[in-house]
């Protein structure tokens, strides 16, 4: 009863290692590397290691084909990024992706399409712990981004402190109503506060998805550069970012981002019973079928 009370206190987030150790019983595999202080951690979706001369993390996503968020991918994050905040000699973390010519595709539509109601709210709450514990970070976080990086793609890279992006042919951006499908406060919270009201409220009914030039012209990445050179602009930002005061820094990444993680902390249950509703109503999985049928016959 007391260890109940106690981790009623604590933030969502803060609980979630608990929750997944009792729902899951997850563990990852780990192996020590050279190249890190304590352990590197590699799962079948994502690989995290620490460089231990700058105290730079590199979480590298790898789920193939095109990095979905399903709900595993998901919780391999919420580990990733808790054992990355835990490791003291950890200041900075580049999320990246292992797989060519993709950041990440966003959710994994199979979540959503003819879902188990059950595995849809642990799914959704997952999503939701993981975008709080990203955006509230402790770490300077720079997206390292060599490739497509729609909707939920978008919105991990929004999430950073930084983004940097290849020159090329790759595109990003909340195309969530392209599916027919709408995206929830929290992602626009995150995108208003990215590139301003306007040009999300534009951008959200559009379902834009933005190349890179313009996406640099909006503000929603900061550096372009070559495909191959990404992760290394993104590790040559983050000195610069960690040569600032640490807990000043903190305290005003906070202060600009504590009200938005707050809004979602409140109305956590309440935005899990929205998208439970909304994307069990028969035209949402009408239109999510339709998508990703047309994904499909892309392929031929
Ligand atoms: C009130 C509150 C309300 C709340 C209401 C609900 C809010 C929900 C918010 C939603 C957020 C999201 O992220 S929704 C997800 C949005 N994501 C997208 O629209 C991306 C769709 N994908 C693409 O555009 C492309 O795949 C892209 C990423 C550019 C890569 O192109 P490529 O040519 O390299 O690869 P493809 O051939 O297209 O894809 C390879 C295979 O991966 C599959 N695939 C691709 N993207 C996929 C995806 N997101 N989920 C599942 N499967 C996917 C394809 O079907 C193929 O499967 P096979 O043919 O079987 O091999």
């Amino acid at each position: 009863m007391a260890v109940r009370t106690l981790l009623g206190l604590l933030r969502p987030w803060q609980q979630f290692r608990t929750t997944i150790i009792t729902l899951r019983g997850k563990t990852l595999v780990e192996h020590g590397c050279a190249r890190s202080m304590s352990t590197d951690t590699t799962t079948d979706n994502l690989t995290l290691s620490l460089d231990s001369k700058t105290g730079i993390a590199t979480l590298e996503m790898h789920r193939k084909p095109v990095n979905g968020l399903n709900l595993e991918m998901l919780t391999d994050l919420n580990i990733a990024l808790e054992k990355a905040e835990n490791e003291k000699s950890c200041k900075g973390l580049v999320l990246t992706s292992g797989l060519p010519k993709i950041f990440s595709a966003g959710l994994d539509i199979l979540e959503m399409y003819q879902p188990k109601p059950e595995r849809l709210a642990e799914f959704w709450r997952t999503l939701q712990n993981m975008w709080m514990r990203l955006y509230g970070s402790r770490l300077v976080t720079i997206a390292a981004i060599a490739g497509h990086s729609p909707a939920g793609g978008c919105l991990m890279a929004m999430s950073c402190d930084y983004r940097v992006m290849a020159t090329g042919k790759y595109a990003i951006g909340l195309n969530e109503t392209l599916l027919g499908i709408v995206a929830p406060f929290w992602f626009r919270d995150t995108m208003v506060n990215t590139i301003g009201h306007r040009e999300t409220e534009r951008a959200l009914q559009l379902g834009h998805l933005y190349g890179a030039d313009e996406a640099l012209k909006v503000g929603l990445v900061d550096h372009l550069c070559d495909q191959e050179e990404v992760v290394k602009a993104a590790t040559e930002e983050m000195s610069r970012w960690l040569k600032v005061n640490a807990v000043a820094r903190q305290l005003s990444k906070s202060a600009m981002r504590q009200a938005t993680i707050d809004k979602l902390v409140v109305r956590q249950e309440q935005d899990i019973e929205d998208f439970m509703t909304f994307v069990q109503r028969d035209a949402v999985q009408k239109a999510l079928g339709f998508y990703l049928q047309s994904l499909r016959e892309k392929r031929g």
